[in-house]
């Protein structure tokens, strides 16, 4: 495919390391950060301290902190910010006003009380007015691994297949696989839920139990991922690709992770806003926990994995009690729903 142009909102880890991927793609890439100090040492420095330490960045990245610039005359536009930014920045492309070929977004959450994923929040806010092509980009992939060019794969999904396929052909490299999909709602909610559960695995592993609770976790977790995908209109086999199980193991295994670290650190003792200060950078899953408990009791879901580590966030319980009160529960057959 040819250079196109192409801007990516958010400078954080994800946005930073996406970036990478289609400068090296040949690309003429704008990133919006919003903050002017990280833009100028971004564009003066070709760095990202706070974000990606060790990396540099290459030559067709500029930076700047005006949104409607950044998405002048582009080919696509990548979203990559929380998902509590969402409807912000939504409308501030509202307001830049210019039609976009492609939106892809990268963001990984559901935003809690509305129960929308990202792309609903999106389409409610008005992203159809600028473009007719929306897609999601998911998979198991840390930002720190992807901006070293280590080998990754990903999907891509869009509700319009053109739509999937384009952003399949703007971010394919050698070292970056990219599939297609379809299923928009399996890969939204496979992205958003395996945070849930690397939050529990960091819980356990905190507490000190070892790989069988880990493992007992991670199977528990991804039926129980499937179990409310699937009532939500998910293809039950999306969780076992890329989007969902992928990036389940990843997130529950990875040093990378800032989920299944905030869960550590909370296994070990340390309160939530604690957890949340040493962190600096996004923990989706937490939010991400309330939104799947208040959407499991609207669908009459049982998610006993995601309830025992609400209660353990919000509920003041203790770690070791929400464990055994997990292994408590009555005999059950391993397939039954
Ligand atoms: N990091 C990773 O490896 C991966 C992350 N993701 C997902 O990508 C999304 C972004 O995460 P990531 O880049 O890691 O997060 P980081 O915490 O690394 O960076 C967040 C970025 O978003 C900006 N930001 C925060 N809040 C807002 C807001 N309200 N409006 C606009 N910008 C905002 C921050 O700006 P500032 O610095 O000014 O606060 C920063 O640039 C998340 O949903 C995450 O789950 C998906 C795959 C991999
Ligand atoms: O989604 C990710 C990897 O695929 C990033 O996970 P964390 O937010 O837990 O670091």
């Amino acid at each position: 495919m040819g250079a196109k142009k192409v801007a990516v909102l958010g400078a954080g880890s994800w946005g930073t390391a996406l970036a990478i991927v289609l400068a090296d793609n040949g690309h003429d890439v704008t990133i919006w950060a919003r903050r002017y100090s990280q833009a100028k040492e971004m564009n003066e420095h070709k760095t990202n301290e706070q974000y990606l330490s060790d990396v540099t960045l290459p030559e067709n990245i500029t930076v700047t902190t005006d949104v409607k610039e950044a998405v002048k005359e582009r080919d696509a536009v990548i979203i990559s910010v929380p998902t509590s930014g969402i409807r912000e920045m939504t409308r501030q492309l509202l307001e830049a006003n210019r039609k976009i070929p492609l939106v892809v977004h990268a963001t990984k959450g559901i935003e809690p009380d509305t129960l929308l994923r990202v792309s609903e929040m999106m389409e409610e806010e008005g992203i159809h007015k600028l473009s007719s092509n929306l897609a999601v980009l998911s998979g198991p992939s840390h930002a720190e691994e992807v901006a070293r060019r280590q080998p990754t794969t990903v999907t891509v999904s869009s509700q319009v297949m053109n739509a999937a396929k384009m952003s399949q052909d703007l971010f394919m490299n050698t070292q970056f696989r990219v599939y297609t999909s379809q299923d928009m709602v399996g890969v939204e909610l496979g992205g958003a839920l395996k945070n849930v559960m690397a939050l529990g695995v960091g819980l356990a592993e905190g507490l000190g139990y070892g790989d069988n609770a880990k493992a007992a976790i991670m199977t528990r977790g991804i039926a129980e991922m499937t179990r409310l995908g699937t009532k939500l209109g998910a293809d039950p086999l999306t969780f076992a690709g890329l989007s969902g199980l992928g990036d389940l193991i990843v997130t529950c295994t990875s040093k990378y992770s800032r989920n299944w670290r905030a869960g550590y650190r909370l296994g070990r003792g340390v309160s939530l806003d604690q957890v949340l200060e040493e962190m600096g950078m996004v923990v989706e899953g937490v939010k991400t926990t309330q939104a799947v408990s208040q959407l499991a009791k609207k669908e009459g879901v049982e998610v006993p994995i995601t309830t025992a580590i609400y209660d353990c966030l919000f509920n003041g319980q203790s770690p070791v009690r929400a464990g055994q009160l997990l292994m408590d529960r009555d005999p059950k057959k391993e397939t039954e729903h």
